[in-house]
């Protein structure tokens, strides 16, 4: 399999016209690209990891204490997305609450360096995020920066997921998903992961391609709610993560999101004058709980896609109106 060459945009710097036509292409094609110069140092990814490890080697039934059927519900045990696969939720913008929260329950003590360091990662994040949103409007269309920045995304939240993989044994199984087929329920996603590898992302065929890591820089993925707002313009792929044997893998996602009440409708410069909108105007909330509900807490694996929710939403308002029209 050879690895995907995907546009590395310098974040620091002006872009060039060049960079946003393979920033066009790239999100058209894969929804998938690297930045670089995004102001994260090495030493704060360390810093963050040693502390998340601390997190994880709790015993188990500390961690359930922040688990599906409790009240804080910030972490995913094992069994639930993978064997190998456990995660963290903390959500922006008040990072450092919500860090204190978990930490109170599996420290028994506020952790505050875990705290303020998921907050500072969190901060970033937000100033991140901001200048991607404005580098994909610009992608999109000249002048959308202008007229789409403010109205449109100025109440995104963003909140983090960070991932724990476990190292499958050394048995001969074919290939270990630590993470099934997905797409992400964001407007777009930033990932760090570290040297392990085992990213891949589906092309429109149908391959798995694999997202090689790479020192310094970060993946930029685009999610359900952005293709849906761009009418399909930038796709959001599925993708997934595949284990090596006896290696341990570790993750961050950060999650860039509409408000809850938001309606996402694709502007009408984007859905052009035949008026093909491939999605009918929805609330963000819907489609959430559309994902969280169609496979009991498995929402963060299952293959469904905001295009499964539209075929879904249109049958039954169309059931609806033919049990209307049948009924007057
Ligand atoms: O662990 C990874 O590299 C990917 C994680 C991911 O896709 C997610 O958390 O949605
Ligand atoms: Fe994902």
């Amino acid at each position: 399999m050879t690895p995907l060459q995907l546009p590395l945009l310098d974040v620091s710097q002006p872009l060039h016209p060049s960079v946003l036509s393979a920033l066009n292409s790239a999100c058209r094609d894969w929804g998938f690209f690297h930045i670089t110069n995004h102001g994260i140092s090495k030493e704060l990814y360390n810093k963050i990891y040693i502390l998340c490890k601390e997190v994880f080697n709790q015993p188990l039934d500390i961690k359930l204490k922040l688990g599906p059927s409790a009240s804080i519900n910030t972490y995913t045990p094992h069994f639930i997305a993978s064997p190998f696969f456990e995660s963290l939720r903390v959500s922006g913008p008040d990072f450092y609450n919500s860090a204190k929260k978990s930490s109170n329950v599996l420290f028994q003590r506020a952790n505050s360096d875990f705290c303020e360091v998921l907050q500072e990662y969190g901060n970033k994040m937000i100033d991140l995020s901001k200048k991607i949103i404005s580098i994909l409007l610009n992608c999109l269309e000249d002048g959308f920066e202008k007229k789409y920045h403010e109205s449109e995304f100025i109440r995104c939240h963003g909140y983090l997921r960070i991932n724990n993989y476990s190292a499958p044994g050394n048995f001969d199984t074919g290939e270990i998903e630590g993470l099934g087929k997905h797409t992400d329920m964001s407007c777009f996603t930033i990932l760090y992961q570290d040297e392990i590898g085992g990213l891949q992302v589906r092309s429109k065929r149908g391959e798995w391609v694999n997202l090689t890591p790479n020192e310094g820089t970060l993946v930029v993925n685009i999610g359900d709610l952005l293709q849906a707002w761009s009418n399909g313009r930038l796709r959001s792929s599925e993708h997934r993560v595949v284990l090596k044997h006896c290696v341990n893998r570790f993750s961050m996602a950060f999650f860039w999101c509409f408000e809850d009440e938001k309606v996402i409708k694709a502007p009408e410069d984007l859905v052009g004058e035949e008026n093909s909108r491939l999605y009918p105007p929805f609330i963000c909330q819907d489609y959430v709980k559309f994902r969280e509900n169609s496979e009991s807490g498995r929402f963060d694996i299952v293959g469904y896609t905001v295009d499964d929710f539209t075929l879904k939403s249109t049958s039954i308002s169309k059931d609806f109106n033919s049990k209307r029209s049948a009924s007057i």
